[in-house]
């Protein structure tokens, strides 16, 4: 496939590697310098786009992208709160726009886990939870995408949390939750690539659910996987639709 990516910092850089290493070629590589003179017929001819980019960003790289009705791979965070408007859009154009908050094989796995434990966890209400998600100090959003992503996966087998709240250690006035909000804790330590963890908390145990990257490897690599799957694909998928295990 020929392939754009919007976005080459510590993310679009691995992926360039993975891409090349599947037998890709790469089409153009664009950031902040080159983004503003970019138009659709610059990209058409593409077979598709992987963005790792800043959220403002993504979200003018998605029009373009659906302008020049070029498929696009989303892997940028921190724009979810517009992902409605995005996928009405997406649909309206007869587009192609595939996102995830996370694409390791193994942060999926734990996304469907971390529903199982949610689930099977439902009655026993002496359990409090919450989420705790440790990153790089050049992270610009908190709470993490993939931290959002497990919240849904709780609040949509609970029955006492009705919503998730943040807390950024070390940069607010702690926050304590009501019994029916879902802390997530932000940490940022260092060059930590990503480190998610659920906790259950009762007065007898304590329940740790966690994945830890050791490099960003597994993401880049499930973000070129995710571009081989949309190719020759149209309509607004999840990275979650790509793995069996969700089916
Ligand atoms: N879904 C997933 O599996 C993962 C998602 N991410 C997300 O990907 C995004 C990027 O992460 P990193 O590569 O670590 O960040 P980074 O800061 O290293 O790279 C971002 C790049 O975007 C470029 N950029 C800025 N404005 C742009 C524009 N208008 N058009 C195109 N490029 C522009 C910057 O020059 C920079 O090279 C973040 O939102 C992060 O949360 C990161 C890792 C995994
Ligand atoms: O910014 C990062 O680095 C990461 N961002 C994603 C997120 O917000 O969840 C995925 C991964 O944890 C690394």
């Amino acid at each position: 496939m020929n392939i754009i990516l919007l976005g080459y910092g510590k993310m679009g850089q691995i992926i360039e590697r993975y891409a090349l290493k599947r037998g890709h070629q790469i089409f153009l590589v664009v950031d902040e310098h080159n983004r503003p003179s970019l138009t659709a017929d610059d990209i058409k001819g593409a077979d598709v786009a992987i963005d790792f980019s800043v959220p403002f960003a993504a979200l003018d790289n998605m029009n373009l992208c659906l302008e020049a009705g070029v498929p696009i791979v989303v892997g940028t965070t921190g724009w979810y709160d517009q992902l409605e408007e995005v996928k009405t859009k997406c649909l309206e154009a007869d587009g192609s726009i595939l996102y995830g908050s996370n694409f390791s094989i193994g942060v999926n796995v734990f996304f469907h886990i971390n529903r199982m434990l949610a689930k099977a966890l439902q009655p026993y209400k002496q359990y409090d939870v919450q989420v705790e998600e440790i990153h790089h100090i050049h992270k610009l959003d908190a709470p993490s995408g993939t931290a959002i992503t497990i919240a849904e996966g709780i609040l949509d087998n609970s029955d006492v949390k009705t919503n998730w709240v943040n807390t950024v250690i070390g940069d607010q006035d702690e926050i304590i939750p009501k019994p029916q909000e879902l802390l997530i804790e932000s940490h940022r330590i260092e060059e930590v690539p990503g480190t998610h963890t659920v906790l259950y908390s009762s007065e007898v145990d304590q329940i740790e659910f966690k994945h830890t990257a050791h490099s960003r490897d597994g993401f880049a690599l499930g973000a070129v996987v995710a571009a081989e799957w949309l190719n020759g694909k149209k309509g607004f998928y999840q990275v979650t639709e790509i793995f069996d295990f969700n089916k």
